[in-house]
């Protein structure tokens, strides 16, 4: 850290003081050799010979940050003055069934907006059948420039789209935004849910009042339903310096990974059967871990619909010292069961707004559910 404090100096003190980039100055593919290189196999590898999700996760993270330091590469410098964190999982949509942990497999991707001192980094995945790589997945993820210490933002290059493709990608980038910020305006943390809602949650508290008893207190569950309190499962992490980033904090790739994985664990355990995601979407990174910390991690059936099981997974952190929790990340995550799941029942209120919250997400995947039935992919 000491000798990044030297690199102050190489910041920009405005926007316009940095040479703008094009796409293609951060466009790269990488590829991951499975199939060449069968020592590798074994971290990706799933007991039911699948690729790890998790895993791919953190090579998503990875390559996020090292696409934001090529956009604001500084040639004549060769540490970059810029701390990159990941700020944000906008989306992951899968579009491909198995994966294979015995076939090669290529990632891309590039900026495609920036603000003044966050990043839209478009990604891909691919594999090799055959002689071709057919894609897996696309991800959306907002990286954040800070200083050299990562204690205040950092201006980062502009970006000029050459092409209609790059000028509508630059749009969907500003419309992302407003997206994001029109989807956190209504959040029901902040506002009331909507009259169909509202409606969606009475019907649900009457189908589960004792019709015995003319009370509001005694509630029985229907057939194939679970209390949404039952379906939580929890996880300690202690953060040791083996996961910690340049920046002396934990891995954004390690945090998502472990979430991933207790996700999917609920989703396996309450469907009754093996779960495939299908989705994620909007993780936010709202604070930095530190090394040391004691990550608490809690995971919940949000939502189901039919094959579909919506994951919630918040995780918190207190120091040894200090016993206070502090919310650093909430998780999303949608799976698909290989057989019909129970419906899932809130029982309080604050439950009913996880309940619909979790239908918000679900409702938001982009992927069409028909595609899904042979997207195979696991841990
Ligand atoms: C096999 C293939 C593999 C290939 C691998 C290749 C490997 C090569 C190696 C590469 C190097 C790898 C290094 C890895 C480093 C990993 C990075 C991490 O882990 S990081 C660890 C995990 N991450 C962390 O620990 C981060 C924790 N979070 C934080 O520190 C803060 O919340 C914050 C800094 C993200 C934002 O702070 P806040 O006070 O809000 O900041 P401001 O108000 O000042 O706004 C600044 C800008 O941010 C925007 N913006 C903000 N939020 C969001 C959002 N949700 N959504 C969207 N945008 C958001 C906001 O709009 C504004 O934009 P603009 O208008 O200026 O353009």
């Amino acid at each position: 850290m000491e000798e990044r404090k030297l690199l102050h100096s190489f910041l920009a003190e405005s926007q316009k003081g940095l040479p703008p980039r094009r796409m293609k100055d951060s466009y790269i593919e990488v590829l991951l050799p499975l199939g060449s290189e069968p020592e590798l196999r074994e971290k990706y590898l799933t007991v039911q010979n699948t690729v790890r999700f998790g895993r791919i996760l953190e090579d998503l993270d990875s390559l996020g940050v090292l696409i934001c330091y090529m956009h604001t590469k500084i040639h004549s410098v060769k540490m970059s003055p810029l701390s990159i964190v990941t700020a944000l999982v906008d989306k992951i949509d899968m579009c491909k069934k198995s994966l294979s942990p015995e076939q090669d497999i290529k990632f891309s991707g590039h900026v495609s907006w920036v603000g003044k001192t966050s990043m839209e980094v478009k990604m891909q995945m691919f594999q090799l059948h055959g002689d071709e790589f057919c894609p897996v997945l696309d991800a959306t993820f907002v990286m954040v420039a800070r200083d050299s210490e990562n204690k205040g933002p950092a201006f980062v290059n502009p970006l000029i789209p050459e092409s209609p493709e790059e000028e509508e990608l630059f749009r969907q980038g500003e419309s992302n935004k407003g997206r994001r910020i029109a989807f956190s305006s209504v959040s029901l943390l902040k506002m009331a849910p909507s009259a169909e809602e509202r409606t969606t949650v009475h019907e649900m508290f009457l189908n589960t009042l004792d019709p015995k008893t003319i009370s509001f207190q005694s509630r029985v569950l229907p057939p194939n339903a679970v209390w949404m309190e039952n379906s939580k499962l929890k996880s300690l992490e202690i953060c040791h310096p083996q996961e910690r980033n340049i920046f002396n904090r934990i891995f954004g790739g390690f945090l998502m990974r472990k979430a991933y994985e207790l996700a999917w664990a609920t989703a396996c355990s309450f469907g009754g059967s093996r779960a495939f995601v299908v989705a994620v979407d909007d993780i936010m990174f709202q604070k930095p871990v530190e090394v040391g910390s004691l990550l608490f991690l809690s995971s919940q059936v949000c939502f189901t619909q039919n094959n579909y099981i919506q994951v919630r997974v918040h995780s918190e952190v207190a120091s040894l010292q200090n016993k206070e929790h502090t919310t650093t990340n909430v998780f999303h995550f949608t799976f698909m069961s290989e057989k019909e799941v129970p419906l899932v029942f809130p029982r309080t209120y604050g439950e009913s707004m996880l309940y619909l919250d979790g239908q918000r997400h679900f409702n938001s995947m982009s992927v069409p559910v028909t595609l899904r039935k042979d997207n195979f992919v696991e841990p």
